[in-house]
């Protein structure tokens, strides 16, 4: 970040919490590719002497269809998002004399909750899934509760910072809903992940909370399935509606079997069977708790 000497002589810098100057921040490793853009680990490293601090940085891809515009407006929302289950931006970077920027945000150590669950498996219990689960729930409900959509709520959009906490990231694709209207409509849909979109969304390209809250759902069949790669969403709609399908019939078909009441086949009984237990027994203490609590 600017001394505050310099960051005061530019007004611009006013509204940002810290600006990271180009020539300090140095590349490590490629982390991912999100919604119009590629993040990287950095450090940010002033002293010049390894001991700065590890970023994630996100910049923008030239070539892909996005633009300036729809990035700044991720920055905006990203910047206002303040949740300890949605990830923290830091700051922006300006480079080739502000022609272009980048985004700075924490850097989660963990990586995606795709690779997270296929890695560790073995010991993330089923105690640990319903805590995965709530702190998504809880930064969703931020989420709405600032009238934003996320719009592309996957596991591959949920972070992990630590063995016991994931974030909600990637805000390319949100939306402010008006304050008039219940729902967003979107005029390009782009390249849309109909695999995780309600039904309203493909036919009538219509988001809303009620929209993010169908793909958490499908986020908690991710997450249930441990994310396995033969049993991921697409995978298996594709086989309900036939792997030859192209193009605009696939949604056509999706559409068609989720009026039908299809729906994704439960994850194995192994699986989901503790987790019910556990969530039961949790239900049945605090009720025990709240009854005790109420004597007492
Ligand atoms: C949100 C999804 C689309 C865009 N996107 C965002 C990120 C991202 N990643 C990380 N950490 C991270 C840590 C380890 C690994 C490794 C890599 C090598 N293989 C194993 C996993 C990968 C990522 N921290 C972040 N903070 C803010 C963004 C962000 C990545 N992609």
């Amino acid at each position: 970040p600017l001394p505050d000497r310099d960051r005061a002589l530019d007004p611009s810098h006013q509204q940002d919490q810290s600006v990271y100057e180009e020539r300090h921040l140095r590349y490590i490793s490629p982390l991912g590719k999100g919604n119009f853009g590629s993040v990287e680990l950095c450090r940010y490293d002033p002293l010049g002497d390894n001991t700065g601090e590890l970023i994630a940085v996100k910049k923008l891809q030239p070539n892909k269809q996005s633009n300036l515009e729809d990035f700044q407006k991720e920055i905006n929302t990203i910047r206002s998002l303040h949740c300890d289950y949605i990830v923290k931006y830091r700051g922006v970077c300006y480079s080739m004399g502000r022609l272009s920027m980048s985004l700075v945000m924490e850097y989660l150590p963990h990586g995606s909750l795709i690779g997270y669950l296929e890695k560790n498996r073995q010991h993330v219990n089923n105690r640990r899934m319903l805590l995965f689960a709530s702190q998504i729930c809880k930064g969703l409900e931020y989420l709405q509760s600032m009238r934003y959509v996320h719009r592309d709520l996957a596991a591959r959009n949920i972070l992990v910072a630590s063995d016991t906490l994931v974030k909600i990231a990637d805000f390319g694709l949100t939306k402010i809903i008006p304050f008039d209207k219940e729902y967003y409509r979107v005029t390009h849909p782009g390249e849309s992940p109909i695999f995780w979109y309600a039904p309203e969304s493909i036919t009538e390209s219509k988001f809303s909370h009620k929209s993010d809250v169908w793909s958490f759902g499908v986020v908690l069949h991710e997450l249930f399935s441990y994310c396995e790669h033969n049993c991921n969403p697409k995978r298996l709609y594709m086989q309900e509606i036939g792997n030859d399908m192209q193009g605009l019939s696939i949604s056509m078909h999706l559409v068609d079997i989720l009026k039908d009441n299809w729906r994704l086949p439960a994850p194995p009984l192994f699986i989901i069977l503790p987790v019910f237990v556990t969530f039961h027994y949790q239900i049945e203490t605090s009720i025990q708790d709240e009854r005790e609590g109420s004597k007492g």
